[in-house]
């Protein structure tokens, strides 16, 4: 646990149940006071560090259930980095894979599989060096629980090069979950508090 969330959720009450830690972190984030101001913070830690990378190319994705919506950001880091790329997550719910496909602020979404908004054209497929990853919860050293579908860990399976920034809030930290062998770290996890994962650190002291 680190010291700026003290509610980490102790996996104790669910012992290493998934499906039953997914419930509660959901309803936590339901009943999250204050999203604006979380989300505020949130972003603007994340379009601080964005700067600092320097994508060609970010994947990012349309939030749904009370996920951070990330897209505002992408229009400002348009902005202050001329030249990055955009791509969004197309969904192949039988094939339980998915795929990016470029997509810039502004351009057409329609809804797709699980009712996530997806590129209205999505012929093409972009290669994403930097991918935004939510998070229903996660761990301090930056194991994510997603919702149970595994797209995101088939997807950076073989991927290693691109770097990983979950998105979550402080209350969705748990302070233990057993990794299971596909389960992808990923480099940083950003919240409203501060840095978790792999790459901490360095986030810290970019500030
Ligand atoms: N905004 C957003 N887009 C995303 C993801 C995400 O976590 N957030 N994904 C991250 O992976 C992928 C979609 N993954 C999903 C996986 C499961 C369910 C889902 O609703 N599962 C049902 C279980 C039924 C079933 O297995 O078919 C459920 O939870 O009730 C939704 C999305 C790609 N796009
Ligand atoms: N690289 C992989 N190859 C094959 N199956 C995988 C791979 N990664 C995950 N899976 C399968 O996907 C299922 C869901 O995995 P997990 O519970 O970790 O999903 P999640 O990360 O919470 O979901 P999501 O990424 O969709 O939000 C598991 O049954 C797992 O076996």
């Amino acid at each position: 646990m680190s010291p700026d969330s003290p509610t980490a959720i102790p996996t104790g009450a669910h012992g290493q149940d998934r499906a039953a830690l997914r419930r509660e972190l959901l309803a936590r984030r339901e009943r999250l006071e204050d999203r604006d101001t979380k989300d505020a913070a949130l972003g603007a830690a994340l379009l601080r560090k964005l700067i600092a990378l320097r994508p060609a190319c970010l994947g990012a994705y349309c939030a749904m259930r009370g996920e951070f919506d990330p897209l505002p950001i992408l229009a400002q880091l348009a902005r202050a980095l001329p030249g990055v790329r955009f791509a969004l997550p197309v969904v192949d719910a039988r094939a339980r894979r998915m795929r990016f496909v470029p997509w810039m602020p502004g351009d057409a979404l329609q809804a797709g599989a699980y009712g996530i908004d997806e590129p209205a054209h999505a012929a093409a497929t972009a290669e994403p060096d930097t991918l935004l990853v939510p998070c229903v919860g996660f761990v301090e050293a930056g194991l994510r629980l997603g919702y149970g579908g595994g797209y995101y860990d088939r997807y950076l399976a073989g991927r290693s090069e691109v770097y990983t920034i979950g998105l979550a809030y402080a209350a969705c930290e748990l302070d233990d979950l057993r990794a299971e062998p596909h389960d992808q770290l990923l480099d940083l996890i950003l919240t409203e508090t501060g840095a978790h994962g792999l790459d901490a650190d360095a986030a810290d002291s970019q500030g």
